[in-house]
């Protein structure tokens, strides 16, 4: 009889990313860009006293590449707190001058594969300084972001579901030590999505060196976690967006 992890889970995560309509952007006359600018930033002043309340967490960071131009990661405390958001942001006139690329909603997540026994001990994990800041995380504001999802598999010999507790423990016990040789240059964050999208997990990497997800999710397709049990979606990668920076990549 396997046993499925046992999973504590914080906010919940949209990551709405967004391709910019270059042409309509163009044609559009100086007020009218003015006033989509306004809207943004408008839009954007409104997280700030989101994340002083503890209620949630918001970064944008450019896109490289054709898969789209930027993306609005939002850690909120509800899935009608996500939706209200990317409603509120396609009533902006500046959305008239995007279009929709890809979107990712999850719940941000930690499993007890590395609680050893203190998991299940009746007392309040969110009371844990620790785990409450995993489960709630300000979202760092490094130079760069790395988001895709993934699923582990369900394969005849290579069945992550099929294996028990202890054998998963084990294999993630590996997984976590090449993630800790990472420890002060790439922060992950974890969000399931099982019964929420299209793969099990989003990862979501944030390095002030973006050389370092290369570095990391190489080693780890060696791990066996990765290497037999892994399956891999879009990668995303880019730079950070602060309201400035936008507003300069917008500039014609
Ligand atoms: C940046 C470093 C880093 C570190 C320290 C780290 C450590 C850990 C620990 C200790 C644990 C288990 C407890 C928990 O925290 O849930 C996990 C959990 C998880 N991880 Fe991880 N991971 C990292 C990084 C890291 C990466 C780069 C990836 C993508 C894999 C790759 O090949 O591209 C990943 C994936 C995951 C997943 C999907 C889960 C959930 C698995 C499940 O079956 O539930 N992860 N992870």
């Amino acid at each position: 009889m396997n046993e499925a992890a046992l999973t504590l889970e914080g906010w919940y995560a949209l990551h709405d990313f967004r391709s910019l309509n270059w042409t309509a952007w163009t044609a559009a006359d100086d007020e009218e860009r003015a006033v989509a600018l306004e809207e943004l930033h408008a839009f954007m002043q409104e997280w700030g006293p989101v994340e002083e309340a503890k209620e949630g967490s918001t970064a944008v960071y450019s896109i490289v590449g054709q898969k789209a131009d930027f993306v609005m990661m939002f850690l909120r405390e509800s899935l009608e707190a996500l939706n209200q958001l990317e409603t509120a942001f396609n009533k902006i006139a500046f959305a008239q001058y995007t279009t929709k690329s890809y979107s990712y909603v999850s719940i941000v997540e930690l499993s007890n594969y590395a609680a050893g026994g203190s998991a299940g001990d009746g007392s309040d994990p969110m009371q844990n300084p620790h785990v409450a800041a995993r489960l709630k995380p300000v979202l760092p504001q490094t130079k760069h972001i790395c988001f895709y999802p993934m699923n582990k598999k369900r394969e005849l010999a290579d069945n992550w579901y099929m294996l028990d507790m202890e054998k998963r423990r084990e294999l993630m016990y590996s997984h976590g030590l090449i993630g800790r040789g990472y420890a002060g240059k790439v922060k992950q964050i974890i969000t399931g999505s099982v019964g929420f999208d299209d793969w099990e997990w989003g990862v979501t990497l944030f390095a002030d060196d973006a050389l370092q997800f290369k570095k990391l999710v190489y080693e780890m397709r060696f791990d066996e976690v990765s290497a037999r049990y892994g399956e891999f979606g879009p990668f995303y990668v880019g730079n950070l967006l602060t309201p400035d920076t936008f507003e300069e990549l917008l500039k014609l």
